[in-house]
């Protein structure tokens, strides 16, 4: 996110992630569901070691330097070895704290992952690992966007809020920061993205015009009603989440 905040810019960037999500999981459905990358032989497994790996070279590489990239395991992550930009800081100075990765880590792996991709083992463990790692990095991007669009309706009406933070009504802040009409068009979004990206592009006009009809999701490389749903269920309530937590710390 840059200097500019409005909630179009904010919304903006929210829907350019949905394309990583959506991309990402594409990617993941390659692969079976490949059980031993979570299970593996030691204390950690597969999936949890590759994380954590890739996350020290990412800090060493100077990422997770902005509120929005929030990394899975924040303890002893090194300092990056190159020089990094100051970026503007447009939250308050607690913003980076804020995260709900714990929930994400757990969602993904007990209830999405069974979802998309099909039962079975290929052997090609280290490649899943890196697939999940990279979905798990969409989402928990578009997730932690939260705290600019929380950032933005605070600014937009700070007595409103500032009183519901101060009596720490969180389900009035919910429904307060909450737009029925918006997320409905973002699972609709959605749905169509998978159903666009996750379609085979065959040069004969007929097979790849004629997916339209069908409804079974069978034929997209991850179900749309799926991505529909992810939202719905996970998502944005994470997402909400996320404005929640930043705005009771708000006026700290
Ligand atoms: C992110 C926003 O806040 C809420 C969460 C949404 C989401 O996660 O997509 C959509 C609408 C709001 O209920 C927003 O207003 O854009």
């Amino acid at each position: 996110m840059g200097e500019e905040l409005s909630l179009a810019a904010v919304r903006d960037a929210l829907i350019r992630e949905e394309d990583s999500i959506v991309f990402a999981l594409i990617e993941r459905a390659r692969r079976p569901r490949n059980a031993l990358a979570y299970s593996g032989g030691g204390a950690r497994s597969l999936a949890e070691f590759f994380v954590r790996e890739a996350e020290v070279l990412h800090a060493k590489a100077g990422h997770y330097q902005k509120p929005e990239d929030v990394p899975f395991f924040p303890q002893d992550l090194p300092p990056p070895l190159f020089p990094t930009k100051d970026f503007p800081k447009v939250l308050h100075s607690f913003a980076s704290a804020v995260s709900v990765n714990d929930a994400i880590w757990k969602m993904y792996f007990s209830e999405l992952l069974p979802l998309f991709t099909l039962d079975g083992d290929d052997g090609n463990y280290a490649e899943t690992a890196a697939l999940d790692f990279a979905c798990l990095k969409a989402l928990s991007r578009r997730i932690h966007i939260g705290k600019y669009v929380a950032e933005v309706k605070f600014k937009y009406s700070p007595q409103e809020y500032s009183l519901l933070i101060r009596t720490k009504d969180t389900n009035a802040l919910m429904n307060l920061l909450t737009f029925k009409a918006v997320e409905e068009k973002v699972k609709k979004r959605v749905e169509k993205k998978a159903r666009i990206f996750g379609q085979n592009v065959t040069l004969e006009e007929d097979s790849a015009g004629k997916q339209e009809g069908n409804t079974g999701g069978s034929e997209y490389k991850v179900n749309p009603e799926m991505l529909s749903n992810l939202y719905d269920q996970w998502v944005m309530p994470l997402t909400k989440d996320v404005e929640v937590e930043y705005l009771l710390r708000r006026l700290d």
